[in-house]
């Protein structure tokens, strides 16, 4: 009877188990405790090893859920340095610990101060030295190693973010350009957790797309998935809007909003999470311009569009931003049409190309300016 109903139990388990999708990771806090310092030895002078240490090294291609299935458990603490004995004067160190952890971790401590920002492959840090050994200016005891906690806050790094409403089409744009698998569906809310898909070129030169979900109007008032994954936004070079020519309603219950509506809360979510994101490059896609009726919808939006500031005093109160998007371009698109799919695949390239040869005169310039100053009015004319 028992092994009969082991027998139910199991088979009713197994098919549950393959729809079920871990939930996303991007934080992740651990105890860590870097190796006490062995004692030194009076008699002879001996010193004590030092306490091993607790190090972070990041790894390209790991998951936070990959560090955790990894570690015994959220602890992890560094051996202990030799005392110093007859037989070896200078006691032995104690053996690190090494831990990998995914390209974008930032580290901080107890009290939300930035330890490191591990933002490209092989950056590593220290998050728990190890005690001193043992000599004369300890009395030739030991130290005891750091003993922290820290917490890992994974920030996807991508070229480029895509934010929209549920239902815009991101996930249908990621899949036509990239080599990413979205889920696709008639309803919202079908992408639960970040997606990031890689774009790539003739030339073979790729860029990184991150489809962001769960932004919804009043995410600031933690509606939906609220702000919790705009973060991953902070770190891309050019965020792309995206909307639905024909606007959207969550549900019958909320108003309907239209593209432009859209394009404001959009604007005010990300205002209210950081208006720092505001000054970066943006680009807007216009979505579903197949369907009839998108062309003139477009015609009367557009001039709004290409100025938001002189479109707020129709924007609903509870919608209207302080500080209004500029866009580099608004593309309208079709994401299930391969033709213009290809255009925007060629737009955000070129789109970056141009970012990047500003960024590089700007700096340019800058590095000229600080040479001008340490050079003073003595040195060689820096031209
Ligand atoms: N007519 C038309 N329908 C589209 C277009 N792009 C997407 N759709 C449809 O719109 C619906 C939503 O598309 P998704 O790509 O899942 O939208 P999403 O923004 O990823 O939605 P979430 O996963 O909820 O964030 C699907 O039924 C798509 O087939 C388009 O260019 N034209």
């Amino acid at each position: 009877m028992v092994q009969l109903f082991k027998f139910l139990l199991k088979s009713s388990k197994s098919p549950g188990r393959a729809h079920f999708r871990p939930s996303f990771l991007d934080t992740l806090r651990l105890a860590v405790r870097g190796g006490h310092g062995g004692n030194g030895l009076p008699k002879y002078g001996g010193v004590g090893g030092q306490g091993g240490c607790v190090y972070l090294v990041a790894k390209e291609g790991l998951t936070l859920r990959k560090v955790i299935q990894g570690l015994k458990d959220k602890r992890v603490a560094a051996s202990s340095g030799e005392d110093s004995s007859k037989a070896s004067i200078f006691g032995r160190r104690g053996v690190d610990q090494r831990i990998e952890v995914p390209v974008g971790v930032q580290v901080y401590d107890d009290r939300q101060k930035l330890i490191a920002d591990l933002d490209e492959n092989e950056a590593t840090c220290i998050v728990a030295g190890g005690g001193t050994g043992g000599c004369t200016a300890t009395n030739f005891l030991g130290r005891p190693g750091e003993n922290r906690t820290v917490n890992l806050d994974l920030k996807l790094i991508a070229d480029v973010g895509l934010v929209g409403f549920p239902n815009a089409g991101k996930s249908t744009l990621l899949k036509a350009v990239s080599n990413a698998k979205p889920k696709i569906a008639a309803y919202p809310f079908t992408t639960i957790r970040p997606q990031i898909g890689t774009i790539e070129y003739s030339d073979l030169r790729s860029i990184t797309v991150a489809d962001l979900p769960g932004l919804i109007e009043g995410a600031h008032a933690n509606f939906g998935m609220g702000h919790k994954f705009l973060k991953h936004i902070e770190r891309t070079r050019l965020l792309v809007f995206m909307v639905d020519i024909f606007g959207f309603q969550l549900s019958p219950r909320h108003p309907h909003r239209d593209c432009l509506a859209n394009i404001y809360a959009l604007n005010k979510e990300l205002e209210l999470y950081d208006p720092a994101l505001l000054e970066k490059p943006s680009v807007l896609l216009l979505n579903k311009m197949d369907r009839e009726g998108a062309h003139e919808i477009l015609t009367k939006v557009k001039p709004v569009i290409s100025d938001l500031g002189s479109g707020l005093a129709q924007c609903p109160e509870e919608l209207r931003p302080k500080q209004v998007l500029k866009f580099e371009s608004i593309v309208p698109i079709s994401a299930i049409n391969s033709t213009k799919v290809i255009q925007v695949k060629s737009q955000l390239r070129r789109t970056l190309v141009r970012l990047a040869e500003k960024q590089f005169l700007a700096d340019e310039v800058q590095i000229k300016d600080q040479l001008r100053q340490r050079v003073g009015l003595v040195g060689p004319k820096i031209t």
